[in-house]
């Protein structure tokens, strides 16, 4: 053993990048300990990229540093305890799923058996077709298997669903969570809110090349702040709103006000002794609302593909607005 056991398996220290005059990564202090499957979220331009090719030495940090296991990244990824699924892999031509894999599986020193790979990935049934032959989602999952191929510990998937459906997706997830359901540790970038609720044991929200916030979904929620209370105002003012118990946030969309409480129960009476009542809901934040409050202010999201909740256009100018 050339380091402890109980060394986590990425630890970000003030690590930094900048292209030219951008900060792509500007000073992130991360700890990922093994086991855990964490999602990297952010809208584009956040710097998720950046940071996974840190992670994986493809980039050197012009300051701080990154350690995976106790040692470099280039040895870790050497040693095939790092398999990594990056954006722009392409399929490669005339070779079949199982020859891919093989070929792959044989460049790392001790490789997850081929059929291993395949079934957790969810390819056996296309194992003998060619790689460039497949549907998005199949493609997706070729790629998933040759990350697996050198039996890793760890492994970074960046936008791994970018370009899938819902059921491709789901497919996808499922054999990820097979993989991280033996104890390994995945860490993952999305837009996508719903796969980072769903998928991630804890959620890293990136803004700017730093992490603007770290926990679970539920912690963010939380850090946000409670409930949120809406009615129709029904040409009824909203001066004083703000003032009402429980109240740390007012926006009024239409005639329709939006009312942020850390204790509903006491807004929802004050509301009731005004008689604004009117087409009344509480709900709790979700973690939509809580990313939208820590990222607001900044240049809005791409849209996502069908079936996605995502970090929409409209959603992010209406509550910069
Ligand atoms: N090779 C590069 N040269 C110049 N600027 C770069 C380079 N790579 C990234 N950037 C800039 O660094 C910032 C962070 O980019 P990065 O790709 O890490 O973000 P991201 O969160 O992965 O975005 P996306 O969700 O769009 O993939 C952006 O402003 C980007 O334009």
């Amino acid at each position: 053993m050339d380091e402890a056991v109980n060394e986590p398996a990425v630890v970000f220290e003030a690590a930094a990048k900048s292209y030219g005059p951008v900060r792509a990564v500007d000073g992130i202090d991360l700890t990922i300990h093994r086991g855990e499957t964490v999602a990297l979220l952010g809208r584009n331009g956040a710097g998720k990229s950046t940071t996974i090719n840190l992670l994986l030495g493809l980039d050197a940090p012009d300051s701080g540093r990154v350690r995976l296991f106790g040692g470099t990244p280039a040895s870790a990824v050497e040693a095939g305890r790092v398999g990594a699924m990056l954006q722009d892999s392409r399929p490669v031509a005339r070779v079949t799923v199982r020859e891919l894999v093989s070929f792959v599986a044989r460049t790392y020193p001790s490789p997850m058996p081929v059929a291993e790979a395949l079934e957790l990935a969810g390819l056996t049934e296309f194992a003998d077709r060619r790689a460039d032959r497949l549907s998005g989602g199949q493609a997706q999952r070729v790629r998933f298997a040759v990350a697996l191929a050198g039996n890793p510990e760890l492994i970074v998937l960046d936008e791994p669903t970018a370009a899938l459906d819902v059921e491709a997706r789901q497919v996808f997830w499922d054999a990820m969570r097979a993989y991280a359901g033996r104890g390994n540790t995945v860490l993952f970038s999305t837009h996508y809110l719903e796969e980072a609720d769903t998928s991630a044991d804890r959620i890293v929200v990136v803004d700017s090349g730093r992490v603007l916030a770290d926990g679970t979904a539920e912690q963010l929620k939380r850090r946000v702040g409670g409930t949120l209370v809406s009615f129709d105002l029904a040409g009824g003012p909203t001066d004083g709103l703000s003032l009402l118990p429980g109240v740390t946030s007012v926006e009024v969309r239409g005639d329709r006000a939006h009312l942020r409480s850390d204790d509903s129960d006491e807004t929802v009476l004050a509301l009731a002794a005004l008689h604004a009542v009117r087409g009344l809901e509480v709900a709790p934040v979700s973690l939509n609302d809580a990313f939208l409050a820590l990222t607001s202010g900044n240049a809005p999201f791409a849209t996502a593909p069908p079936g996605v909740t995502p970090l929409d256009v409209h959603q992010t100018m209406e509550t910069a607005r």
